[in-house]
């Protein structure tokens, strides 16, 4: 029998709304797997980051060549810096069977959601714009210009929100775990197999 391909869940939202936070605690839980798709980025290495895990950090070049060479399942300018999904992991990895995890911006997402109609799209909103605002500046990351970019940014990209198939709160980070888990296995349930579902969720040969 054919293998199944497998399930593409992006997961989108403004910046700041705890998309990388939510993310680590889901890869964290061993009940969970997922590959995470690592993107390719312009912008600097923030303190702690690591080339290879957080990002593929690129210079502007080389991320103009991958653009050139279409190595991009999708890419976007974002508040001055180029973002982008490298093509071949994604595909590779779904062939392989298995779920892969992109986090990125609503431009990108779009992008995605036309090569592939039939990924999962998840939308992150926070709890009010003033909690959004707080948690970039709690992150501290960004200087105060950066800060006004990426909220104008935000509002623009919160408009978008009806274009994703689940819109969930990041109030507590356990909460919007939980309710992603659920999504996912939902929808893997009626998109998939019933038997792998239940295999790969709940270990049930
Ligand atoms: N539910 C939550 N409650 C309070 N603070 C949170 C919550 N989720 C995330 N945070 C905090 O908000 C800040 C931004 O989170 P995070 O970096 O995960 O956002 P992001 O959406 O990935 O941002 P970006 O898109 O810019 O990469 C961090 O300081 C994080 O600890
Ligand atoms: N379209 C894409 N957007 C991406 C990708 N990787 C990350 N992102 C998003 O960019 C902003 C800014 O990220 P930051 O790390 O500088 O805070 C944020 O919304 C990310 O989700 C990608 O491959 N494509």
């Amino acid at each position: 029998m054919e293998r199944e391909k497998g399930l593409l869940i992006v997961l989108s939202g403004p910046s700041g709304v705890g998309k990388g936070t939510v993310r680590k605690e889901i890869f964290s839980q061993t009940d969970v797997s997922f590959e995470y798709s690592i993107s390719a980025t312009s912008r600097k290495m923030r303190e702690g980051e690591v080339n290879g895990v957080d990002y593929f950090f690129k210079t502007r070049e080389d991320f103009e060549n991958m653009i050139k060479n279409e190595e991009l399942l999708e890419y976007t300018e974002y508040v001055g810096n180029y973002y982008g999904t490298p093509v071949d992991y994604v595909k590779q990895t779904l062939e392989e069977g298995k779920d892969v995890f992109l986090e990125i911006e609503v431009e990108g997402a779009k992008q995605v959601r036309k090569k592939f109609p039939e990924g999962l799209f998840i939308f992150l909103i926070p709890p009010s714009l003033t909690e959004l605002e707080n948690r970039i500046k709690t992150r501290g990351t960004e200087t105060d210009e950066l800060i006004r970019n990426r909220m104008a940014v935000a509002k623009d990209e919160l408009k978008m929100m009806s274009l994703y198939d689940y819109v969930v709160e990041n109030d507590k980070v356990e909460n919007a775990v939980n309710k992603i888990k659920a999504i996912v296995i939902a929808e893997h349930c009626r998109r998939f197999r019933v038997e792998q579902s239940l295999k790969k969720y709940l270990g049930v040969e």
